[in-house]
């Protein structure tokens, strides 16, 4: 560890039962860098969090906050907003403000001016985007050094969910060492460098440039995209459909122009740059 990591995982793994739910991972975040933390459903994303942040222990390897251990002190100095944002529903919003600075012994924030009217209404009754950012702002008002964001923009709309990247980049301006996951793959263009998980274990990291690296994918033009979808899924082929353009990622287009074609499905094949979204879908299957 240096003393300019804010976060940081060596060999850390997670067991539960035979289950490894995080495989060895080693990763640092530093002040003043977005770090996007990315992999489907199940990765192992929210384990590696709550790993790092102490709320539960590693089966093997170790993980410090802050420069030590991840414990009460240490958490002190760091803001989370959990995948449930972690606020009380069943008070106002001005009460979880209040409640939360006193756990913190700091100052009750200021509102933004969206927030203002609903300052008295239950954080259960307010809408997802609002309490989205009523979360950021408990989150942020002890003026965290580091800051871990699960899921931070799930849910919310294109405004809202620009406005909340707007405040995780305006936190790294002022040095604070952020960690962000996202399912939203188009949001990796937020982050200054990407942490790829897959089945538990990190599987790629750096920007979005040296994790596609060369790989390639096909794009199906095609009329007929629901049949051709049917053809290669029933070929083993993994497909992805996208409204109805059809990609299939890292795949000899002579392969597909060959199945379309012996099932008498007229189409046009481009072999294309691949998404990081098709490059975690190769190196998931690699796993
Ligand atoms: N307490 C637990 N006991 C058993 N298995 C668990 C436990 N917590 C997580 N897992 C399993 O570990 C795996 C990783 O879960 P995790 O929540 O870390 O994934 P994730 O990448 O955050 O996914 P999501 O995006 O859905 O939140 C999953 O298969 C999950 O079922």
């Amino acid at each position: 560890m240096t003393s300019d990591e804010v976060l940081r995982a060596r060999s850390a793994t997670r067991r539960f039962g035979d289950f490894t739910a995080v495989d060895a991972v080693s990763m640092a975040v530093r002040p003043g860098e977005v770090v996007g933390l990315l992999g489907a459903n199940g990765a192992g994303k929210t384990t590696l969090i709550r790993l790092l942040l102490g709320l539960l222990a590693p089966t093997d390897g170790a993980v410090e906050l802050l420069g030590g251990p991840p414990d009460r002190s240490h958490r002190a100095r760091m803001g989370y907003v959990p995948q449930n944002l972690g606020l009380y529903r069943d008070l106002t919003l001005a009460e979880n403000l209040a409640f939360s600075a006193g756990a913190y012994n700091c100052a009750v924030p200021d509102l933004p001016a969206a927030l203002r009217d609903v300052r008295d209404t239950l954080v259960g009754d307010l809408a997802l985007g609002a309490q989205r950012q009523a979360a950021f702002v408990v989150a942020l008002a002890h003026r965290p050094e580091a800051l871990v964001l699960d899921e931070p923009t799930s849910g919310v709309d294109a405004l809202a969910r620009a406005e909340l990247w707007d405040t995780i980049r305006a936190q790294a301006d002022r040095g604070v060492g952020v960690l962000v996951t996202t399912h939203y793959m188009e949001e990796a263009q937020h982050c200054d460098r990407l942490l790829l998980m897959a089945g538990g274990a990190l599987v790629a990291s750096g920007s979005e440039h040296d994790i596609i690296g060369d790989t390639r994918a096909v794009a199906v033009h095609t009329a007929d995209w629901a049949r051709t979808f049917a053809v290669l899924n029933d070929a083993d082929i993994p497909v992805i459909l996208d409204g109805t353009a059809i990609r299939v990622p890292d795949t000899d287009p002579a392969m597909i122009a060959s199945a379309l074609s012996e099932a008498g499905v007229d189409a046009e094949i481009k072999p294309v740059p691949a998404t990081i979204e098709e490059r975690m879908l190769v190196l998931a299957r690699s796993r």
